[in-house]
């Protein structure tokens, strides 16, 4: 299986308009040239803008509820109307209740999308690993945004986030996020058991986004 590289776009100014469509030609020129699967995880605003030049995208957050009369909520049915590959959930900047979680991962399963679940700790992966999504991101919280990254400065989390998590269900891929910024950093998590990172401001404050998300996907194929 291809190693992942997951790009969270948050709401960087370099999601928005022309600067994020540039940058999801950018992903689609990486997963082009590198063995490596590239994510976009997208705003909810633009998702299908983005989608549009780029195919594998995921919307940032999604809520257990049908298709109707909600204002200003993302049903997960809408997510697969829409044509996305899935949905991230419970990021630690929008975290959800754990009922939550299990039933956005419950529809998606029905609609056929993919789910990566978030977690801030080992045990919360191994929790969020019980309902089956087809990612778990572990991103200690902390270190998100520092560029302090979780593969050099907490390894142990890793390793304890893939080995709690394969307890569950050795289905589940995890990936490594928080801080990392370099191939060395992205190779790193591979080694520790990792099958890819979820980064964010090391591709959207970069000065040249594509030649940051071939630099963390090349270390990553090359383990
Ligand atoms: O929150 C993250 C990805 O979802 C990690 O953020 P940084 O890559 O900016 O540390």
């Amino acid at each position: 299986m291809k190693p992942v590289l997951a790009v969270n776009m948050k709401t960087y100014r370099s999601a928005f308009g022309p600067e994020g469509r540039s940058l999801a030609r950018d992903a689609g020129r990486v997963a082009q040239e590198a063995d490596v699967r590239v994510i976009l995880v997208a705003p909810l605003v633009n998702a299908s803008s983005i989608a549009g030049v780029y195919g594998d995208v995921y919307i940032q957050h999604a809520d257990p509820l049908d298709l109707g009369a909600h204002t200003g909520y993302t049903p997960v049915e809408a997510a697969a109307l829409e044509g996305f590959k899935g949905v991230m959930v419970n990021h630690s900047e929008h975290k959800v209740t754990y009922r939550h979680l299990q039933a956005v991962v419950e529809r998606a399963r029905e609609l056929g999308l993919e789910v990566l679940a978030c977690a801030d700790t080992p045990e919360e992966a191994a929790a969020a690993a019980l309902l089956k999504p087809a990612m778990v991101a572990l991103e200690p919280p902390e270190l998100i945004g520092t560029g302090i990254p979780v593969s050099r400065a907490k390894p142990e989390v890793i390793t304890r986030g893939v080995e709690a998590v394969a307890s569950v269900d050795r289905g589940v891929a995890v990936l490594a996020g928080a801080g990392i910024t370099s191939g060395e950093d992205a190779k790193r998590a591979v080694e520790l058991g990792a099958r890819g990172v979820l980064v964010a401001s090391a591709v959207m404050k970069a000065k040249d986004p594509y030649r940051k998300m071939l630099e963390l996907a090349e270390a990553m194929a090359r383990v």
